[in-house]
């Protein structure tokens, strides 16, 4: 089983247009809203493929009400903590040459009594859990540690804790010693202080990150696949995909699916670059079966070339 926590999730607004002007009112083609989040995602990339996962998610207001009802349709176990804010959304606007322009909400501050029922909702879940993945950004006021602590108090309890996160929140989880953390390109280079523009830049950050304290570190880097820094060394891997769709959530699939693989080494990080690519040739956030799953396409390098640059 795995248990999902999304402090922040959202209702995902999926908005095409045939062409965006700023400043200028546009008729939208169509229009679609997903369960949001990035442990949501990671939640229901699990179920569609078959592996055990509850999300733990805040709930706010109406939009809160319907984030639920959506995960529940889904047939997403869902352990929702109500609290006073509004669930946030989050607008992806797509244009027909693949162009999307995304905008996040904040979200909603949480109070200390609301954190509290959080951590008992992923403390009752996490009982013979074989992961705890927290993900996501974190409404405002919510201290930066929060995720640091949670590696710290499932350290003790035996449960493995994985971290996607941004900003100040990450090196602070570093630092208590996840078992896993999976930044982006971005992610990693404000960690480490330092561009990474090269698949050595990626490699060399990765490997700062597990010294700082993370067992292990799967790096997405886009189009250029991923590169995975764990007790057997490093790999990098891509699959590539020739039309993308959406790269919204890819990032969630990947993990997803090198969870699902048993999170370690190769085999693990080509099953998460697959989902990956699954991913990405799909509409908006939707996550992937099995039958968009394609294997064949992934590349695993186990002695990356260092030097291949990131930046076209
Ligand atoms: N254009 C692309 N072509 C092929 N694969 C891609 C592309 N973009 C992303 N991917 C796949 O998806 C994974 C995650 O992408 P990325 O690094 O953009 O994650 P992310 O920023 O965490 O995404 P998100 O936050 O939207 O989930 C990559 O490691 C890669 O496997
Ligand atoms: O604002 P955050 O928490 O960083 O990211 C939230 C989000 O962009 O991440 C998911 C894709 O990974 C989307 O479902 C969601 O809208």
């Amino acid at each position: 089983m795995i248990v999902t926590l999304t402090l922040n999730p959202s209702l995902d607004r999926t908005i095409d247009v045939d062409r965006l002007v700023q400043g200028t009112m546009t008729r939208a083609r169509s229009a679609r809203i997903d369960p949001g989040g990035k442990g949501v995602n990671v939640s229901r990339a699990l179920l569609a493929n078959r592996a055990p996962t509850v999300a733990v998610v805040t709930s706010g207001g109406a939009d809160g009400e319907q984030l639920v009802r959506l995960l529940e349709g889904d047939g997403i176990a869902v352990h929702a903590v109500p609290v006073a804010g509004r669930t946030r959304s989050n607008v992806t606007i797509v244009e027909p040459d693949g162009v999307v322009t995304k905008v996040n909400e904040p979200g909603e501050p949480l109070s200390r009594d609301e954190l509290d029922a959080v951590a008992d909702a992923v403390l009752a879940e996490a009982e013979g859990a074989s992961w705890v993945v927290a993900c996501g950004s974190l409404p405002p006021g919510v201290p930066s540690d929060i995720y640091a602590r949670l590696c710290e108090f499932f350290a003790s309890a035996g449960v493995r804790v994985a971290v996607d996160a941004s900003g100040p929140a990450l090196p602070a989880a570093v630092g208590a010693g996840p078992h896993l953390v999976k930044p982006n390109r971005d992610e990693l280079a404000e960690a480490v202080g330092r561009p990474v523009a090269s698949v050595g830049d990626a490699v060399e950050a990765a490997c700062e990150l597990r010294e700082r304290g993370a067992g292990a570190v799967l790096a997405s880097l886009g189009a250029d696949g991923a590169v995975l820094v764990d007790e057997d060394g490093v790999t990098a891997g891509t699959a590539p995909v020739a039309e993308p769709r959406s790269t919204v959530g890819a990032g969630d699939a990947l993990l997803a699916g090198f969870l699902a693989a048993g999170a370690r080494g190769a085999p693990a990080l080509a099953e998460g670059l697959a989902w990956g690519a699954a991913a990405v040739r799909l509409p908006a956030s939707r996550m992937p079966r099995p039958g968009d799953i394609r294997r064949d396409i992934v590349r695993i390098d186990t002695r990356p070339d260092l030097g291949r640059s990131l930046i076209a």
